[in-house]
């Protein structure tokens, strides 16, 4: 059993909805499934909504980073969530619930070294098999929008930018991966992690979360605007910092992108 059956399991069945109203959108070519979903407005009865392209013409990343990806090969998807319910200040659950629905979904294919890096990329041993770009809209006090944009190396074997460490699944298993099947369980998962938040399983995401951390536990080489120094996670917050402990004892806390794992 998966561990995301077991903790909805622990809750009321009355609570636990098994059906979301899904929506996908699919596209050939778009600029970026992000920015797609960013302009749409989807219909009242529509919680969720799904875009998924074969191959974007500005596919973004974190900050100024692009996102390369091989007409066809991979997947390259947003999904549109409305998590009024969440605290804002608890909104780093969200980007937890994702990155946990990926690393289940990936583990019907990959049994072992699939870890979760902070903030919310997919590592498969020490290369980078997903990334994500979350988007956040606020309005009245909440998140009123909330767009989980994925790419995941599936079928490329050959990447051409100086991207420092992909791989894809295609090169990990030595033979090519039904994508549509893969979103399909991608989105089912996400769903089911969706539910649980919505429930208000907080303290068991992050639990999760931190249970799959990539580089959890013992002690590693970061970078910060001082310099490298070994630290070692003590937890990430709700809110999304990154808290370490240096070798001095010293505890030292990240938003994103104030510090890099040296891999
Ligand atoms: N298909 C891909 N697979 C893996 N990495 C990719 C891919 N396409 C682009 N990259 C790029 O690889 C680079 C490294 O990714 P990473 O998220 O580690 O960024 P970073 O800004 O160097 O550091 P940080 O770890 O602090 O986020 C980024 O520029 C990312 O956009
Ligand atoms: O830099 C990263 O690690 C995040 C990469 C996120 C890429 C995905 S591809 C689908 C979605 N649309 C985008 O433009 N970006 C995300």
């Amino acid at each position: 059993m998966r561990i995301i059956d077991a903790v909805l399991g622990l809750f009321k069945p009355s609570v636990v909805t098994t059906e979301t109203k899904i929506k996908t959108i699919r596209l050939e070519t778009v600029d970026s499934t992000n920015s797609f979903l960013r302009t749409y407005t989807p219909a009242a009865d529509e919680p969720m909504t799904v875009a998924v392209a074969a191959y974007q013409t500005a596919g973004r990343g974190q900050g100024a980073n692009t996102w390369e990806s091989e007409a066809g090969k991979n997947l390259l998807f947003s999904v549109l969530v409305h998590p009024v319910m969440l605290p804002v200040r608890s909104r780093f659950l969200l980007s937890e619930a994702g990155a946990l629905a990926l690393k289940e979904a990936l583990a019907d294919y990959v049994k072992d070294d699939i870890r979760l890096k902070w903030p919310n990329d997919i590592y498969w041993k020490d290369r980078k098999l997903s990334g994500t770009l979350i988007e956040t809209k606020l309005g009245g006090g909440h998140i009123k929008d909330c767009i989980f944009g994925v790419g995941l190396n599936v079928n490329q074997t050959v990447f051409h930018s100086d991207a420092p460490n992909p791989v894809s699944l295609c090169q990990i298993l030595g033979h090519e991966v039904d994508k549509d099947e893969l979103l399909d369980k991608i989105i089912r998962k996400f769903s089911d992690f969706y539910h649980l938040l919505e429930m208000g399983g907080y303290n068991d995401i992050s639990a999760m979360y931190h249970e799959a951390l990539y580089r959890r536990g013992g002690f590693h080489r970061f970078r910060d605007a001082d310099g490298d120094f070994d630290g070692s996670i003590i937890e990430v917050e709700d809110d999304g910092h990154l808290i370490l402990r240096d070798r001095n004892g010293s505890i030292r806390s990240y938003q994103f992108k104030e510090v890099e794992f040296i891999v």
